[in-house]
């Protein structure tokens, strides 16, 4: 029997990429009242980019991350609020700023090869008593075998639980399967294993269905797919597909798909879509939060947003290099008029 999978809704962080940032205080209760209501165990809420994203580089909140985590907190009666950190990004002083306005999980990204930044983020973590959350991002990036010694990092330096985050959309079913299972035989009973899904190959609750089948107990999602890229596994379709495998979330089916429909859906600046770029993320291995960027890009430049995001994939760029879209999109557009981009990194 498959145990009971926790799931996390990152509607009000992950779906932060696809708001431009804009949260008000009043969506971020509306959206904890209704998955709290509904028995979501843990309410992700930060800037996409974690705490400290706030930034011209990625875009700044509309309203200050701490002060949304304060809200989230009063607003819930029974759900704990996550917040999300890049090291380098956020510091361990946000870290105790989330933790004083009630945070109580504490989920620190890096690149799936990168594990060893996270080490005094972890450390500073579990001294100010939060639960711990590894987050290994791009992790289609890398073979299985050496995602799990990444992981192995993580849990020696204090998480509790390490996710393969597939940021691109891009891991393809039996890929999605191997890396759980390498995660779970590496770290057996010392931590958890989760998944977090991204819809751009449409793979979002399939590839969770196996996380949880293979031993994942916690996985992401995000009430009508909000999240970068085409978007994350929608939290209500995560729920109805576990209820159906009898799975147990200790979810109620009918609360999320309220939620999603009558509390998301109306603040949608634009249904979350495995449109021609989105699909090319997944396709070429792009992090799902350059969506936003390329299409900005693309529009200043006048070059097709997707033909940026399949040179982004060719070049390997990971999360922190939002820039060089700009200098894809540079390129694109001298190639178009016959010139060549002085300075830039593709000559
Ligand atoms: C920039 C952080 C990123 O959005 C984290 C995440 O959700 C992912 O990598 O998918
Ligand atoms: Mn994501």
């Amino acid at each position: 029997m498959t145990p009971k999978i926790r799931i996390t809704d990152s509607t009000l962080r992950d779906g932060s990429h696809a708001m431009a940032h804009r949260f008000t205080e009043e969506q971020v209760r509306g959206v904890v009242h209704a998955l709290d209501r509904a028995g979501v165990e843990v309410i992700e809420v930060s800037h996409g980019d974690g705490l400290g994203g706030s930034s011209f580089n990625y875009g700044f909140s509309l309203e200050d991350d701490v002060k949304l985590v304060a809200a989230a907190v009063d607003e819930a009666t029974t759900a704990r609020i996550a917040v999300l950190l890049l090291p380098g990004l956020g510091t361990v002083e946000d870290l105790k700023l989330a933790r004083d306005a009630g945070a109580s999980v504490a989920r620190i990204a890096t690149h799936c090869t990168e594990a060893d930044v996270s080490l005094q983020h972890f450390a500073a973590a579990r001294q100010l008593g939060m639960e711990t959350v590894g987050f290994l991002m791009l992790s289609h990036r890398i073979a299985p075998a050496a995602l799990a010694r990444q992981a192995r990092i993580m849990v020696d330096g204090g998480a509790q639980c390490v996710y393969v985050v597939d940021s691109a959309g891009a891991l393809v079913l039996g890929e999605a399967q191997e890396r759980i299972s390498a995660l779970v035989a590496e770290l057996g009973s010392d931590a958890q294993v989760g998944f977090h899904g991204h819809q751009n190959l449409s793979l979002g609750i399939a590839n969770s269905v196996l996380a949880a089948q293979n031993g994942a107990t916690q996985i992401d999602g995000a009430l009508c797919a909000l999240g970068a890229g085409a978007g994350n596994a929608p939290t209500e379709v995560l729920a109805a597909t576990f209820d159906r495998l009898g799975i147990p979330t200790g979810v109620d089916v009918q609360g999320v798909l309220a939620a999603a429909e009558d509390v998301v859906k109306p603040f949608l600046p634009r249904l979350p879509f495995a449109d021609r770029s989105a699909i090319t993320q997944g396709y070429a291995g792009v992090y799902s939060s350059f969506l936003l960027h390329a299409e900005r890009a693309a529009e200043r430049y006048d070059v097709p947003a997707h033909e940026i995001l399949q040179r982004v994939g060719e070049a390997g760029y990971v999360g922190g290099q939002e820039d060089m879209i700009i200098d894809v999109a540079l390129q694109l557009a001298a190639e178009r008029d016959g010139g060549s981009v002085i300075g830039s990194s593709h000559e």
